[in-house]
């Protein structure tokens, strides 16, 4: 399906969940696409699409199926024609799409870094010995597990303001949320520190917009060609083919970040047990353009170095 040129009456329909960020995140691929082309905000619209991870709220994620429940619907209006263009936090998209939709366009990258959020504590090193921390981040859990096994660690759902509750109520002294989300919504003040990546290294694409649309929708690809950035796109590249050789298919405790210095990608990679009695880390350098290779071969790089039973993530239901 093709569409043409946008405008009021027949707007460029762009597709999002409804949390606030998710539509901050619409916002901002359609103002960048209108500062582009010189289009009017009134020849968008953005359409709030209600998705599995949306309505279960009260079961934990990996219960339910992990990775893709907040972007099945979406796709699915996608493919229908219902919207033009789909707008996606990367860090949550599973590494494949479906037959028909491509998703090449990434907006440049907010910070990359997790937010270390708390009403008394600057930072990790200043909890003390055996409080309780929250986290609705299997892979947060884990690596703060690995670090601090004397840390309380008790799983952490709901939106911003229900975990801010939480922590004001006494149930846990400290959490975390990515910068990316905190900086989109305009609350970078939430953050009592940013997590060095050394200490804490992020998901694989965290901070990392893409905008996924019809392959045959030439039109709607001049778009998104403009807006798109090359740098993010590249550093994503070895991020994703990293997770996809992991088989990070459902919510695993897997961390990954590629920095571009030069003509040089950097990957850096963690794997963990989901109890953080085990980490195994490594990092691997090349040229830009071999991004997807340097994934493979790191995530190669650290499955060789796991045990029996290590990656079983996924098969406790
Ligand atoms: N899994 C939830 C999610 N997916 C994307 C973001 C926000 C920031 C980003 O773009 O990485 C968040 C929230 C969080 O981790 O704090």
């Amino acid at each position: 399906m093709r569409r043409s040129m946008p405008t009021p009456t027949s707007p460029l329909k762009i597709g999002t969940r409804g949390s606030p960020l998710a539509v901050a995140q619409a916002e901002e691929t359609r103002d960048r696409i209108a500062a582009a082309f010189d289009l009017p905000s009134e020849a968008f619209e953005i359409v709030v699409i209600k998705t599995t991870g949306d309505r279960v709220l009260d079961r934990a994620l990996k219960e339910i199926g992990g990775k893709g429940l907040f972007t099945k619907e979406i796709e699915e209006a996608l493919t229908a024609g219902e919207i033009d263009i789909a707008v996606h936090s990367m860090k949550d998209m599973p590494v494949q799409q479906p037959e028909g939709l491509l998703l090449d366009c990434y907006l440049p990258r907010e910070d990359v870094r997790d937010a270390f959020i708390s009403l008394e504590y600057k930072g990790i090193s200043d909890l003390p010995h055996g409080v309780t921390v929250g986290s609705s981040s299997l892979r947060r859990r884990a690596q703060l597990a690995y670090r601090r096994p004397d840390l309380n660690l008790v799983e952490f759902r709901g939106n911003v303001q229900t975990r801010l509750k939480k922590l004001q109520d006494g149930i846990a002294v400290a959490t975390f949320l990515a910068v990316a989300g905190l900086n989109r919504l305009g609350r970078a003040d939430l953050a009592a520190s940013a997590i060095d990546t050394d200490e804490m290294l992020p998901a694989v694409a965290q901070g990392a917009i893409g905008v996924e649309r019809r392959v045959d929708d030439t039109v709607v690809a001049e778009f998104l060609a403009a807006i798109h950035d090359d740098q993010t796109g590249q550093r994503l590249a070895a991020e994703r083919a990293y997770l996809a050789a992991l088989d990070g298919s459902c919510e695993t405790p897997i961390a990954g970040l590629a920095d571009l210095n030069g003509g040089t990608l950097m990957l850096r990679g963690e794997i963990l047990r989901p109890d953080g009695s085990e980490a195994i880390a490594d990092h691997l350098s090349g040229p830009i353009e071999d991004g997807a290779r340097i994934g493979e071969e790191l995530a190669k790089m650290l499955l060789s170095r796991a045990p029996d039973g290590f990656l079983d993530w996924c098969s406790s239901s």
